[in-house]
């Protein structure tokens, strides 16, 4: 399949590695930005093509991702709408903005949006999708199986986009935030930082593939770790006095309403 990229960022270069790493399905890749600096080296090293504009991009691809920051996705939308074929797929990554605001601006184009989160690198990816509902089920299936090759995939109305882009779109920062916290603590109590890293995300890794493989309630799990009279249910009523759950749920209250109400 013949993939296209507007946009050359951080989420733009998960999904192109993602998708040069995944083998279920053969694609090409073609890829433009803003600045050659950006997208032309990545490209050269990857063996992806580099395009001159965007509108080169559409041009030579069947369906193409907008990977450019939320706040220019409809502006960018509303650039290629003369210059967009009928049958070119539309793949929106941008937070926040619905497809109704996409197809606003090109009411004949067959658009989709998706959140993906950046594990999509490593085939390791959640992503949800959701579609109008004049899209056909052989269009939309299409993206599912594209998407079904970097990782996990569920389908969620647009309203649930907000609270998914909280907890699996941003989730790997918040993710990544606790992993650094255990490893601090290794290094206040004298383990390299090296050492505390590795050891600390080789954990959080174990602990997730125990709950989706046993499909474990995360409770469930905490429990049979905490040895009765002994040291983890210790830490866990201190981290509770400190506030660790109510302080991720205020982030993912924050997450969610800067989506809602970007600056
Ligand atoms: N980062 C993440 O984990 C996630 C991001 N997203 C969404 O992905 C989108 C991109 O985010 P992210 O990758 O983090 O941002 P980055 O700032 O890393 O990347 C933005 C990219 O857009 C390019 N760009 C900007 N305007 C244009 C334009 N008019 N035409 C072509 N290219 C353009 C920039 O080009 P250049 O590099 O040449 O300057 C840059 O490559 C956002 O909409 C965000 O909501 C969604 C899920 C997760
Ligand atoms: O930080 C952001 O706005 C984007 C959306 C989800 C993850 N990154």
């Amino acid at each position: 399949m013949k993939l296209g990229f507007i946009g050359a960022g951080h989420m733009a270069q998960a999904l192109m590695l993602g998708f040069k790493r995944q083998q279920t399905q053969s694609v090409t890749i073609t890829v433009h930005s803003t600045h050659q600096t950006s997208y032309e080296p990545f490209a050269a090293t990857n063996g992806f093509q580099a395009a001159a504009s965007n509108e080169a991009v559409l041009a030579q691809s069947e369906v193409v991702f907008l990977a450019v920051p939320a706040a220019a996705t409809v502006a960018l939308c509303q650039a290629l709408a003369p210059v967009l074929k009928p049958n070119t797929i539309l793949v929106s990554v941008a937070g926040g903005v619905s497809l109704a605001q996409i197809s606003h601006v090109v009411p004949a184009a067959q658009v989709l949006r998706v959140m993906p989160n950046v594990n999509v690198a490593i085939n390791q990816g959640m992503t949800a999708l959701a579609a109008p509902e004049v899209m056909t089920p052989a269009v939309y299936q299409k993206v599912v199986a594209l998407m079904e090759t970097l990782g996990a995939t569920v389908t969620l109305p647009e309203a649930n986009f907000p609270i998914f882009s909280a907890i699996a779109g941003s989730a790997p920062a918040y993710a990544d935030l606790f992993i650094d916290a255990l490893a601090r603590a290794g290094v206040k109590y004298g383990l390299t930082k090296v050492a505390a890293d590795q050891i600390a995300a080789q954990t959080v890794r174990g602990s997730a593939q125990n709950l989706l493989e046993n499909q474990l309630a995360p409770w469930l799990a905490i429990d049979q770790v905490s040895s009765p009279g002994g040291t983890t249910v210790a830490g866990l009523l201190a981290m509770e006095q400190a506030g660790l759950m109510s302080a991720v749920v205020a982030g993912i209250d924050a997450t969610i309403a800067k989506e809602q109400a970007p600056s």
